[in-house]
């Protein structure tokens, strides 16, 4: 009797001597993994933080889709669709992003600020090997701002296209874009057993991570544009550019993700139709990899806080190797000239 109460008592002290070396190796760990990110300047921090944030947004993105109820709205007119995930992704970004960055300036598609819930732990941000260019290593937060698209391809996840869905992080300085987050959060739902979703990162002028890139035919010329938003100007300045084939599909971060796996030559959108937030990211990443985006005449995209949110004079992107000025030449005056109006 007496050598069981013992063998307990021992059992108990070698079990919480256990919990206490985990729980004091976590806490180690945990403060290490703090200082080297407090550490780091502040473009791959932001980077770094934005990644975990675009991850927890692609996970609330399909917890709405896997409980079934959309909650759609329309906003402007009827094929301006916004859902709860929308929204939701909204407010977990915003609120992130506030809480540790508390002074960039950030601009969002939705109306919904930032809440206190759904806040990304910081535990979850990941110490990424991310270069900054020398030009930004004493960037502050005042001289920051951030575009953000919740959730790019909004009616697209309605219809259950879902690989054509992203969330957009995209950080600009002096009106450049310099850095970017496109998180897909249905990457590989066709592949049952391999990990679903990934997140595609840059500094612009530094390095990339989360895609490999890979260059376009060389015997073809593969034209990416809208699906929903077609017009006879959309139209011409796609035929302008003598395509082999044209891919209809939704999202400027799915677009422009086509462009680096080397499934397009070129994104061609001639409308006004898209935002700051749809190309700030996709632009961020393409230009890490050596592609280019700008307007459809070819003038780059401002991203200053008081730049308009449209980009009215359209939108032209070519992958890594691919001659932007060359492409750029064959689209007509017509088209210039119709968004400049
Ligand atoms: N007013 C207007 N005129 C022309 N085209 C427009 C307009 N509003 C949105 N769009 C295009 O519609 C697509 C979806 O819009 P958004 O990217 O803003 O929405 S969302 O992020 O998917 O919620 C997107 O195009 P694609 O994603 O290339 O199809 C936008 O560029
Ligand atoms: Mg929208
Ligand atoms: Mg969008
Ligand atoms: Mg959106």
């Amino acid at each position: 009797m007496l050598f069981n109460d013992y063998s307990y008592l021992l059992r108990n002290i070698l079990m919480l001597s256990y919990l206490i070396s985990c729980y004091t190796f976590h806490a180690k760990l945990y403060k290490k993994l703090r200082n080297r990110i407090v550490k780091m300047s502040l473009l791959p921090r932001l980077v770094s933080t934005s990644v975990a944030i675009a991850d927890h947004a692609g996970k609330l993105i399909r917890d709405i889709m896997s409980k079934g109820d959309l909650g759609i709205v329309t906003k402007e007119h009827a094929k301006d669709l916004q859902t709860k995930a929308d929204r939701n992704a909204q407010k977990c970004i915003i609120g992130s992003l506030q809480k540790h960055f508390p002074k960039i300036k950030i601009i969002g598609e939705e109306e919904e600020e930032g809440t206190s819930d759904n806040i990304v732990d910081p535990s979850s941000i990941k110490v990424l090997d991310i270069k900054c260019p020398p030009e930004y290593e004493n960037l502050k937060e005042e001289e920051v701002v951030v575009w953000v698209d919740p959730l790019d391809g909004t009616a697209e996840y309605t219809e259950g296209l879902l690989d054509h869905v992203t969330v957009l992080i995209g950080i600009a300085t002096g009106g450049k874009a310099i850095g970017g987050i496109i998180h897909q959060p249905y990457y590989n739902y066709q592949n049952p057993g391999s990990p679903l979703g990934r997140t595609i990162w840059s500094t612009v002028g530094g390095n990339f991570g989360g895609i490999t890139l890979q260059s376009p035919p060389s015997d073809s010329f593969i034209v990416t544009t809208t699906r929903s938003h077609s017009s006879s100007t959309v139209n011409d300045a796609v035929a302008s550019v003598n395509p082999t084939q044209v891919l209809r599909v939704g999202g400027a971060g799915h677009k422009v993700l086509l462009l680096i796996e080397g499934k397009a030559h070129a994104y061609v959108f001639a409308s006004p139709g898209c935002k700051k937030w749809d190309t700030c990211a996709p632009q961020a990443v393409l230009e890490a990899v050596g592609g280019t985006l700008a307007d459809i005449s070819g003038v780059p995209i401002p991203y200053d806080a008081d730049a308009p949110h449209r980009n009215s004079t359209g939108v032209l992107a070519v992958a890594s190797g691919v001659n932007f000025t060359e492409v750029l030449n064959k689209i007509p005056e017509h088209v210039k000239n119709n968004l400049k109006a």
